[in-house]
């Protein structure tokens, strides 16, 4: 389904990700572990087109999506999430989730104008759908109504997956989803992630450095160091692995 193959890219002398090659399969959750400044945001910028990578693709389904820019990508179904939290601000938690949307709006304006009914149609179905497949899927119907700024932070990490589901995606891309959390926000939130995996079959890519939600939802991880892929497998085998344990001794020293 995704595939990444030989990613390199360098940011003046700094190689932030040297010949990436690995493959998601499809409706899986595969991790993307490893210390600070390995790639993994690098990684997730190559794969949702924000960075040009100096060599490698990335294909979708075998088709190669290498040269599209993020938001054809998004139009083909690659969602992802921001390690900061990237909503706006002053606006109600059903509007930030209702942006995600646009990648899927057919009427464009000019449609809009000629055939009103019919973009009125869509809007009335989107609602419906976002209602019973964001809102109450997420359990965030109590406060659909309510500025973004009045939630507390693990309620506003999970309008921003909202508004990632709310493209429909075949992929997801999360970054550092429970960073800053606490336990129980943590534990909802893997288990909303859980829950997207099973019910939409969603393929899922997850950067996270709580290992242990890395090892509890994920079936395979990918394990970068200073740009170098020095590992991938199951999380049994990559937690067993002497490169790995050695990259992490080597950040805590
Ligand atoms: N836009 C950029 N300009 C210059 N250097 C960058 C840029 N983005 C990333 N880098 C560098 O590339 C390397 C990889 O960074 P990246 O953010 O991808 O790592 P990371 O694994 O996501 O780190 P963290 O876990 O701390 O978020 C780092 O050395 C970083 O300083």
């Amino acid at each position: 389904m995704l595939k990444v193959d030989d990613i390199q890219l360098s940011f003046g002398g700094v190689r932030a990700l040297q010949g990436v090659s690995f493959e998601a399969a499809p409706g899986e959750i595969t991790g993307i572990i490893g210390p600070n400044g390995a790639g993994k945001t690098s990684l997730f910028n190559v794969i949702s087109g924000f960075y040009k990578p100096d060599n490698g693709t990335v294909t979708v389904e075998g088709q190669d999506i290498s040269g599209l820019k993020p938001d054809a990508r998004a139009a083909l179904g690659i969602a992802r999430t921001f390690q900061n939290i990237a909503l706006f601000r002053g606006m109600t938690v059903l509007d930030n989730i209702k942006l995600g949307c646009h990648t899927r709006l057919n009427a464009n304006v000019w449609s809009a104008l000629r055939y009103f009914g019919s973009a009125q149609k869509e809007e009335l179905e989107l609602r419906r759908d976002l209602e019973e497949r964001v809102i109450d899927f997420l359990e965030i119907d109590h406060v659909r109504k309510a500025p973004i700024t009045a939630l507390p932070y693990g309620l506003q990490k999970r309008v921003e997956l909202g508004r990632a589901l709310a493209m429909k995606p075949k992929i997801l891309l999360l970054d550092e989803p429970v960073a800053g959390m606490n336990r129980e926000e943590t534990a909802d939130m893997a288990r909303f992630i859980l829950d997207v995996q099973e019910q939409f079959g969603t393929t899922i890519l997850l950067v996270e450095h709580d290992m242990h939600m890395v090892m509890d939802i994920c079936s395979r991880v990918v394990v970068l160091n200073f740009g170098q892929q020095i590992a991938q497998g199951t999380p049994q085998e990559v937690a067993q692995s002497k490169e790995v344990i050695d990259a992490y001794l080597g950040q805590a020293a």
